[in-house]
């Protein structure tokens, strides 16, 4: 099975097309897949799908087999892929997700090919009757909450998938494979929920770290970024506009006042192309 692998600022990703529906257990397969010493490595797959609804169809698979709602590094290297490989031929088109119709702009490189995309993210929810916690409706900002005999205080919203943070003086002082399963599995939220550690550097920049439901600490996270640059706003911390500060480089985040969506704009690469040997 041919495949390609990309990445986003690091967030990388097996691609297949399922045109005809294969009807493939990709769950099994992306457990399989992303293992990084017996598979290809990847903190998930993502299937390019016809659609009745869009122009294209968007199936994101953590590397735990997990079906996630979406992914905003992962979008970037779909809008490229399906670009580049004259799935679409318009700059400006919509693709489906589970979290809704997404709407990416490519930006052509040099070579030809997509380098940069901006893409409208939809609306952050901060309703905590749509974030899944417990307890009364309203936003989830600047709460504290207790783990292990540390009180944080958090803010939880859904960017897509459920995004909380927390905010620190130093992010890499974060032992993200300690502290972030504490977050993804708390009981506080029935659906998990990715966890993100920002420091604020200025009031247009953060830097962030994040270990992610269903794929761990992973060098990026696109949904992660635009819920962070959301919660900076709301928390006082930043403006709407926000350049968000990954291991591999930046995301630039608009929280837009006119239309309430949220804009991202990143890069999106190509690292190989492969053929999975199927048993
Ligand atoms: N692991 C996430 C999905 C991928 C999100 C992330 N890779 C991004 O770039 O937004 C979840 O299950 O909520």
């Amino acid at each position: 099975m041919k495949f390609v692998k990309m990445h986003g600022l690091g967030n990388d990703f097996v691609f297949f097309e399922d045109k005809n529906g294969s009807g493939k257990d990709f769950s099994q397969l992306a457990v399989q897949l992303c293992d990084r010493h017996t598979g290809i490595g990847a903190d998930g797959i993502i299937v390019i799908v016809p659609s009745d609804k869009a122009d294209v169809r968007m199936r994101i698979i953590n590397a735990d087999g997990s079906e996630a709602e979406m992914c905003g590094n992962g979008i970037r290297c779909f809008a490229k892929y399906v670009y580049d490989h004259q799935i679409i031929d318009k700059k400006q088109f919509t693709i489906e997700t589970l979290a809704g119709i997404m709407k990416p702009e490519v930006i052509i490189g040099n070579d030809g090919k997509v380098s940069l995309v901006t893409i409208n993210m939809g609306k952050p929810f901060t309703d905590r009757a749509l974030i899944p916690m417990n307890g009364p409706a309203g936003p989830v900002v600047d709460e504290p909450i207790n783990i292990d005999g540390t009180v944080y205080k958090i803010t939880s919203l859904l960017m897509g998938v459920p995004h909380t943070m927390t905010y620190m003086r130093d992010v890499d002082t974060v032992d993200l494979p300690v502290l972030g399963p504490k977050f993804e599995t708390n009981p506080l939220f029935p659906r998990k929920t990715n966890m993100n550690f920002i420091q604020v550097v200025d009031n247009k920049t953060i830097k962030v770290r994040t270990w992610e439901r269903g794929a761990g600490a992973t060098l990026a996270c696109g949904t992660g970024s635009c819920a962070c640059a959301v919660g900076s706003y709301l928390n006082g911390f930043t403006g709407r506009s926000v350049d968000v500060n990954l291991y591999l480089g930046t995301l630039h985040i608009e929280y837009n006042e006119e239309d309430g969506n949220v804009y991202m704009t990143g890069p999106a690469a190509v690292s190989f192309e492969g053929e999975w040997m199927d048993e």
